[in-house]
């Protein structure tokens, strides 16, 4: 699975068709196993920008003259398939956009990268919040409400685990310095960003967000919405025309909501209240600190890596002062994300 990989090049999959693998070859010649489908070679690549119980806002021809947005439902063989915001679908039917009208997304392509959550840490079930992102946008205020280093752990756990590169932005910096707070993340790889609302790093912020599929999070209240106000201009909001159609009020059900930002993507989870990690696997934390995974190889089997394991490799090399003192802010780190998931 390419969890890494850029999604940016739809080239690669505009030949992929999922209905063709399920047609194998039939040696003896006599009645093939499963129906022929049609191959949808007339179907229209497009990106969901939103999801409402069953009706889909698919944005078309991005960032060409016949840019639309439109409205889908899902073809009766995807069966239970689920689309989720960000995916990358195909669409037939009527894909004009027109007023009114409605196309059938027949395919979803294959997922970069996907974001989930479980309903709480004890729950293995996991739910999927949005497809293909490549950044997360982690917002926290200085202030106001107080910042909390375990929230921010837990959103870099899930960065983490699907292969997402994590941007802390840290608001309210009129109220609060942050500099207290931002110790605890010294030894991770981690792009932060300081804003206050007299004074948002539009500049900045638009540049770190340029030509990526970002999805936000945070606490209500840290000032997520001043950010986005202040980032995308209201021509840009991919929003209401689902409702425009199922005649329902905005957004009362969707958990995600998405924005144009030149050629990328905001998506805000406004309706993602908790973020639990119980489908989280430890060994997918490791694999994003590439400098400990190298030294992990020679850890004992089942090594947990934790203060209390033993012979671990990666602490022995942290104390002889392999990594230098920065090594050990980092195994610090890494060691809180790991215990995140055991509490
Ligand atoms: N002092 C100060 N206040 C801010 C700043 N940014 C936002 N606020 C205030 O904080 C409050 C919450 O801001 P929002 O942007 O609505 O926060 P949100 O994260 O979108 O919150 P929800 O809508 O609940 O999800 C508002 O009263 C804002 O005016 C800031 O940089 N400094
Ligand atoms: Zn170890």
């Amino acid at each position: 699975m390419s969890w890494l990989t850029d999604s940016d090049d739809e080239g690669d999959w505009a030949e992929y068709d999922e209905s063709d693998a399920r047609v194998r070859p039939n040696p003896k010649g006599n009645k093939p196993r499963s129906k022929r489908r049609p191959d949808h070679s007339d179907a229209v690549p497009g990106r969901v920008f939103s999801v409402d119980r069953g009706r889909y806002g698919v944005w078309v021809g991005e960032g060409t003259a016949e840019e639309r947005q439109l409205v889908a439902t899902r073809a009766r063989e995807l069966g239970r398939k689920a689309i989720v915001t960000g995916d990358r679908v195909d669409l037939v039917g009527d894909t004009s956009g027109d007023e009114g009208s409605l196309a059938r997304v027949v395919r979803i392509q294959p997922r970069t990268t996907l974001l989930r959550r479980s309903a709480d840490d004890t729950d293995a079930v996991e739910r999927v919040i949005v497809a293909n992102a490549d950044q997360m946008l982690i917002v926290v205020a200085a202030a106001n409400p107080e910042p909390r280093p375990r929230l921010v752990d837990r959103y870099l756990v899930a960065a983490y685990d699907a292969g997402i590169h994590p941007i802390l932005c840290v608001t309210k910096t009129d109220l609060a310095d942050p500099a207290e707070f931002l110790a605890n993340f010294a030894g991770l790889d981690l792009t932060i960003v300081t804003s206050r609302s007299d004074d948002v790093p539009v500049d900045e912020l638009r540049q770190l967000l340029e030509g990526h599929t970002t999805v936000a999070v945070g606490h209500s209240g840290v000032g997520k919405s001043t950010l986005v106000n202040a980032l995308v201009p209201d021509a840009n909001r991919a929003t209401g025309r689902v409702n425009d159609v199922t005649g329902r009020g905005r957004h009362t059900s969707s958990s995600t909501v998405s924005y144009r930002l030149g050629s990328g993507w905001i998506v805000d989870t406004p309706g993602v209240r908790s973020f639990g990690l119980g489908h989280v696997d430890p060994a997918s934390i490791l694999a994003s600190f590439t400098d400990l995974a190298a030294l992990a190889e020679d850890c004992p089997r089942g090594c947990t890596h934790l203060p209390d394991a033993p012979d671990c490799a990666i602490i022995e090399a942290v104390e002889r002062g392999d990594l230098g003192e920065a090594g050990r802010e980092r195994l610090d780190s890494f060691q809180r994300l790991i215990a995140t998931l055991g509490s």
